[in-house]
């Protein structure tokens, strides 16, 4: 509404700017940065911490927890190749490096700080449309979890911001707890106190089988926890490869983690300091045996069972656009849900990963700049639309497990004809010297008709930076025979590519 009938209806008028950004998560962050430093007038809405997940909750703290763990299983892979070594895990100092040089004790001040820096606006509160390109902005945290620092509420009560050119929504996701009796209440941990944990608990049961439970998984039982996982399905990843999730097992089983498939939880409890899950029978399937109906007994649970949408709060029916309230509503290629109202990251359902939010953050800010008129500079910046066809994906486990593209399975229910290349790690010449730890393979899928590769997965020792040449194959669609005359280097992992490109039949 007009300034006046805000006047008229006893509330303070809309504040003009030139974009609004509700939620500061990784490429709501970065674009409302990049927007401000290019001289356009943006504020900034944040209900929780500036940066969102990733560094506060996500994959920073989980990454140190890795990195520290993986040192552990380095060290008792000594025996075998370099003599004798003692380990004695330690989790005081992973804690120490997560709260004092991952999060700043979860304090988001520098990062505040480095947006008005740039000349943008931070307003703390939820943000939700209340009309076309206008965003309103109450004290109201959007969920739970740590508070914020004590900047979090705004005085005054509730702003209204009108955006000249844009309003961009990069709200995230919330933790998605299962509606399971006696769970509430219970002081069971989301990533997000699985990461301020102060020490190592002596058992977990892991509930859930994605990336989040497998690299936390691994990292505590690395740091000698008891670990029970409890699968929903039959599998780890089953977004994946199966021939990845059955290596990542073998090594979890290895590692001494336990691994119940196929059952539901039907009650949680929590009584002197430990926590009892119960499981209902399990029917079994092909490949995963069954079980009786069974109680777990342990000191934490840690619920991985998948990420809410957090676009409720945001109010987009309430502002006009169609979204069933579960799945990611459609944008067009420049991330738009409708003329300058965007949607990036998680929530806009092209892969739950930090990248993907930058990415599109970067695609919706290069749109916005070339509308924008700066210095008649705004011209020509347009970064192009966002593309969908070598998304890729990093699940940091030992081994590595890096994916870009299509799985096998996508691409052959994508109707293509298809071809498959695959060499394990182990036959290649780095691979035999890693020894202990150097498990892992190369999977490459082809567009048999159109020679190019439409995915590939690489897991191993650094698997991870192993999938960049494959990321860029991908990417770029270089045609495979193109590929398979490259020369890779001696002996590196990488040069195990090769061996998987010779084997696509
Ligand atoms: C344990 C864990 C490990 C991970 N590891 C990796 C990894 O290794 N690599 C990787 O690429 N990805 C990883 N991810 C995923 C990554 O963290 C997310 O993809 C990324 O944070 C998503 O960014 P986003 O911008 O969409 O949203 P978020 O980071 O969720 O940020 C959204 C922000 O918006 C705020 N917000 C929400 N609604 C409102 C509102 N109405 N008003 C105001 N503010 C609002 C929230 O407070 C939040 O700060 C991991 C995630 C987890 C949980
Ligand atoms: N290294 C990385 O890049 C990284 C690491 C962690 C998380 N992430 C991102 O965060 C996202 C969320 O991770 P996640 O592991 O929570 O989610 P996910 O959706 O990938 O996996 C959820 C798991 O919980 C199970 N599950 C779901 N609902 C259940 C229920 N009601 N009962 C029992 N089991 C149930 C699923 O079967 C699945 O195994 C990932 O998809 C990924 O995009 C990325």
């Amino acid at each position: 509404m007009p300034s006046t009938e805000y006047a008229a209806a006893g509330l303070p008028p809309a504040e003009e700017v030139d974009v609004v950004v509700v939620g500061m998560g990784p490429g709501g962050e970065s674009m409302a940065g990049e927007l401000a430093a290019a001289g356009l007038s943006v504020v900034g809405v944040e209900a929780r911490l500036v940066g969102g997940e990733c560094p506060y909750y996500g994959c920073i703290p989980s990454k140190m927890m890795i990195r520290a763990a993986n040192t552990l299983a380095e060290a008792r892979r000594v025996p075998e190749l370099a003599g004798t070594a003692r380990v004695s895990p330690g989790f005081a100092a992973v804690a120490r490096r997560i709260r004092s040089e991952a999060t700043d004790n979860w304090d988001d001040t520098a990062a505040a700080e480095r947006f008005a820096g740039k000349g943008g606006l931070l307003v703390r509160g939820t943000g939700r449309l209340s009309g076309p390109r206008e965003v309103t902005v109450s004290p109201a945290p959007a969920a739970p979890g740590p508070k914020p620092p004590d900047t979090a509420s705004q005085p005054g009560g509730e702003r209204t911001f009108r955006a000249r050119l844009a309003v961009v929504l990069n709200p995230g996701t919330n933790p998605a707890v299962p509606d399971v009796p006696g769970l509430v209440g219970t002081p069971y941990w989301t990533n997000r106190e699985a990461v301020q944990a102060s020490e190592a608990p002596d058992s977990l049961i892991v509930w859930g089988g994605g990336p989040i439970a497998v690299e936390l998984a691994q990292s505590f039982a690395r740091f000698g926890t008891k670990v029970t996982m409890v699968l929903r399905g039959s599998r780890l990843l089953s977004r994946e490869e199966p021939e990845a999730a059955e290596l990542l097992e073998a090594v979890l089983l290895d590692e001494g983690v336990e691994i119940l498939r196929n059952r539901g939880v039907t009650a949680v409890s929590h009584a002197g300091g430990r926590f009892t899950v119960d499981l209902a029978a399990a029917g079994g399937s092909p490949g995963a045996p069954g079980g009786e109906a069974a109680r777990l007994s342990a000191g934490q649970l840690l619920v991985a069972t998948g990420r809410a949408q957090a676009l409720a709060a945001v109010g987009l029916v309430e502002a006009g656009i169609a979204w069933d309230g579960h799945h990611a509503p459609a944008v067009d290629g420049h991330m738009q849900l409708a003329d300058g109202l965007y949607l990036i990251g998680d929530a806009a359902g092209a892969g739950a990963f930090t990248h993907m939010s930058m990415y599109q953050g970067n695609i919706a800010a290069g749109h916005i700049l070339s509308r924008a008129e700066i210095g008649g500079a705004g011209a020509g910046r347009d970064r192009g639309v966002a593309e969908g066809h070598a998304v890729p994906r990093v699940t940091f486990t030992d081994p590595e497990i890096g994916v870009v593209g299509m799985t096998e399975s996508q691409a052959r229910e994508s109707g293509r004809a298809v071809r498959t290349g695959f060499t394990e790690l182990g036959a290649s010449t780095r691979g035999w010297i890693h020894g202990p730890g150097g498990g892992g393979f190369i999977k490459v899928v082809e567009d048999a008709d159109a020679g190019i590769l439409l995915g590939a997965t690489s897991v191993g020792p650094m698997g991870g930076e192993v999938l960049s040449m494959l990321a860029l194959a991908v990417h770029a669609r270089i045609p495979v025979s193109t590929l398979q005359g490259m020369i890779c280097a001696y002996p590196t992992f990488h040069r195990a590519v090769e061996a998987a490109l010779a084997d696509l039949h």
